[in-house]
């Protein structure tokens, strides 16, 4: 079964872009939770352009009151700075059930690649072990086109998080067959070693259902951008509605 867990990030960008606390973030994130989302996922990043420390906090005590699972995503390379302690610190001060480590960087508008699993091995090792002594499920932001999404697993990590701006870009120019058997293949050399597949980045109600019935075994899907932007016109009840009534048709 894949489960829905919101990105919350864009409640924060339009909070943060009058000062204040309105619209507050936690009181999205439950109103998501209360529609039947599986879990709240955040991505903070080091220059605070939306979700800061304080939010991650609050959700956290959000998610284990609740009983569900809260997903902190980010750079685990990112030094920290003022507003920003680093991923590895929020992770030990939060709690989260998963930590998904991207490799981005601030100059980057948003998560544009997966990590290099060959180039990257001997700093990722050390900061998948520390997640995992800290009781964090471990994912990692994976490229479907790459080869040696097998490393991932070697790595420690425990599952993969399939980068899914290509396919989402496929899919609105009109053909994501390709892309498709692409994500498809990659899930399974990752799931014949072990890993577990979650996928994300601009997911929608309108191409979440292609993906999911080509791609086998999803654990997770991560989604944020379209939601919260469709959700001013239906709300959040009913967004997170529709994308579960998705999910339900394409198992
Ligand atoms: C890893 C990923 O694809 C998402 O976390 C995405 O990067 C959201 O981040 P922004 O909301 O900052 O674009
Ligand atoms: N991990 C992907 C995520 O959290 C949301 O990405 P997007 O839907 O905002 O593109």
């Amino acid at each position: 079964m894949t489960v829905l867990s919101v990105n919350v990030n864009k409640i924060a960008v339009l909070r943060n872009s009058r000062g204040g606390s309105e619209p507050d973030v936690v009181r999205a994130a439950r109103a998501c939770l209360d529609a039947g989302a599986h879990g709240i996922t955040v991505h903070p990043r080091p220059d605070a352009r939306h979700i800061r420390d304080y939010d991650v906090y609050a959700l956290a005590e959000l998610a284990h009151a609740r009983g569900v699972e809260f997903n902190i995503e980010g750079n685990p390379f990112a030094p920290p700075r003022v507003g920003y302690p680093g991923l590895l610190e929020l992770c030990r001060r939060a709690r989260p059930a998963q930590a998904t480590l991207v490799p981005d960087g601030d100059d980057q508008l948003t998560s544009d690649h997966g990590f290099d699993f060959e180039r990257d091995d001997a700093a990722l090792r050390p900061r998948i072990a520390e997640l995992r002594e800290l009781g964090c499920r471990v994912s990692v932001f994976a490229d479907a086109d790459r080869d040696g999404i097998e490393r991932a697993a070697e790595l420690g990590a425990q599952r993969v998080e399939l980068y899914t701006g290509p396919f989402a870009e496929a899919f609105a120019a009109g053909d994501a067959s390709v892309a498709l058997a692409e994500f498809a293949a990659a899930a399974r050399r990752a799931q014949a070693v072990g890993l577990g597949v979650n996928a994300g980045h601009d997911l929608s109600q309108a191409n979440l259902g292609a993906f999911l019935r080509a791609v086998p075994n999803v654990l997770e899907v991560s989604i944020g951008h379209a939601l919260i932007g469709e959700a001013l016109y239906e709300g959040l009840d009913a967004t997170v509605r529709g994308y579960l009534a998705v999910m339900a048709a394409s198992r």
